[in-house]
């Protein structure tokens, strides 16, 4: 399977041919709607500077691919920001092709002023210093990125808080693609998740962000971009990009989640993350993809769903990945499980359902469980107008996924390329992992029994998933009215 060209000057990017539901765009449009207008701030040069101690070292905060980040100070104090300083060069353009150059500031600036989400890392304004450089102020992000929990912080995020952060991203992602112009992300990844100081997950970094439809001139002549570990294998033509391409670096951010490691780890083998944990969750084999720090949830089913999910976003076949929408709902589901681990284990021994003994043919079945709670759970939220994707069916076939990098400890973004050193051993794929699964058929008198049993235990799974969503209703409904964090 070819990989990433890096240098692929004549991908194409086109948005969105998926997902492309206009009613239910419109509703999420304007559910996703911010209450009041916001209002993007004009910043001087002398102001920033003030703000951050003159870029002094003790108000940096981290360097990345396209610049460095410093803490701000501005307002007397009573606004915390952070700004983003870029690297002026000329050869960093996220639409290299087009006579309108846009740098990756240039091109967050102008999507984040667009959009905003109380789970993103939202715009409050920028400057023009003389040298024509644009500095991004930001909310500020005081607990690190997620990157960071996982990776380097002595206390490891629990399975409560993994997959509420997995929860928060994926209804980021969703907001992105459902906008009412969709915006791809294009560089999912555990550094570009920062966490607020309520400790909930926003999505960063809109350097790459492509926000149009497909016969947006600048859109179409924008060349392949995002970070190795997490760039999804199918975008490499012109017309390979589309909203499913931030599901598969979803999904591999979900394997990141799960397992602790790096999406590229020589420590590993295989060193690729989708290498590795693929073919266990094909085997069943799900404690084994657990980060061993925290061991596996209390609760095997949220183990077992959790993986199929992202195997599921990881797929090589960019049809068959799930919508955000879908990813959305099943994280949701989960979430609630994680919540209530002895109300769902004490209800799967009522009604006999041992999911830690099943094999993984019945994981898929599992999984349709969690969609089958979901539709529960959805049909009850309908009398509240709560809407629920259409589900694909669950079936992972006769597939290749996955690719193998050589290394990579910490990825880095990858823009138009021009400005990216790849040496070999980076670009090079190893070979794919073709696993063919076969499907279990129940006898009919066993599936009769367990379709009585699962029916009797999923009235009672809706009813706990309705107070459930009513309690995030009432926690998402208060963030939402929060104001953001914009001094005018
Ligand atoms: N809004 C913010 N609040 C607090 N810290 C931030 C904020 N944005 C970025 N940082 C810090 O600055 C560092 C650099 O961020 P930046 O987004 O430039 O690069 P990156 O995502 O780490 O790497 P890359 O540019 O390769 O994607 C991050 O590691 C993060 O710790």
């Amino acid at each position: 399977m070819g990989f990433l060209s890096c240098n692929a000057e004549s991908t194409i990017a086109t948005c969105d041919p998926y997902n492309w539901d206009c009613k239910s765009r419109k509703k999420k449009t304007n559910r996703n709607k911010p209450n009041k207008p916001f209002k993007i701030r004009d910043f001087t040069y002398p102001e920033l500077l003030k703000a951050t101690k003159g870029f002094s070292a003790e108000s940096f905060l981290g360097k990345g691919s396209h610049g460095t980040v410093y803490k701000a100070s501005l307002d007397d104090g009573k606004l915390i920001a952070a700004v983003k300083k870029t690297y002026r060069n000329p050869s960093i353009s996220i639409h290299s092709n087009c006579t309108t150059c846009t740098t990756p500031a240039e091109n967050e600036i102008e999507i984040l002023s667009r959009i905003q989400h109380p789970r993103l890392v939202n715009l409050i304004g920028f400057c023009v210093d003389s040298k024509d450089r644009k500095l991004l102020v930001v909310e500020y992000m005081p607990n690190g990125s997620l990157y960071d929990l996982l990776h380097c912080s002595s206390r490891p995020p629990s399975w409560t808080r993994r997959i509420r952060f997995a929860l928060q991203i994926a209804k980021a992602v969703q907001a992105l693609h459902l906008a009412n112009t969709p915006v791809i992300h294009r560089d999912i990844k555990s550094s570009n998740v920062l966490i607020d100081e309520n400790w909930n997950a926003r999505l960063g970094d809109f350097g790459l962000a492509l926000r149009g439809h497909v016969e947006d001139v600048r859109v179409k002549c924008t060349p392949p971009a995002g970070t190795l570990g997490y760039l999804d294998p199918g975008y490499l033509a012109p017309s390979d990009l589309s909203t499913k391409s931030d599901v598969f670096s979803f999904g591999i951010l979900l394997l990141e989640v799960i397992s602790g490691r790096n999406a590229i780890d020589v420590n590993y083998s295989p060193p690729s993350i989708v290498d590795w944990a693929v073919p266990l969750i094909k085997r069943g084999d799900f404690s084994s993809i657990c980060d061993h720090r925290i061991g596996s949830p209390v609760d095997p089913g949220v183990i077992k769903n959790l993986a199929i999910l992202a195997a599921r976003c990881v797929r090589s076949t960019t049809e068959k990945r799930p919508g955000m929408t879908e990813v959305v709902e099943g994280l949701k589901i989960i979430s609630k499980r994680v919540h209530a681990p002895h109300i769902w284990n004490s209800l799967r021994r009522r009604v006999g359902l041992a999911e830690e003994s099943r094999p993984f043919e019945a994981a898929i079945d599992s999984n349709e469980e969690v969609v089958n709670a979901n539709k529960a759970t959805s049909r009850v939220g309908s009398r509240r107008n709560r809407k629920v994707s259409s589900v694909s069916s669950v079936e992972f076939g006769n597939e290749t996924i996955g690719w193998a990098g050589e290394r990579v400890i910490r990825s880095k973004s990858i823009g138009s390329f021009g400005d990216t050193k790849l040496d070999g051993s980076e670009s090079r794929r190893n070979a794919s992992v073709a696993v063919k699964i076969p499907l279990v058929k129940l006898s009919k008198s066993r599936s009769t029994g367990v379709l009585h049993r699962s029916i009797k235990s999923r009235e009672i799974e809706a009813s706990i998933s309705e107070l459930l969503i009513r309690l995030d209703e009432k926690s998402e409904k208060e963030m939402q009215e929060k104001p953001l964090v914009i001094s005018i």
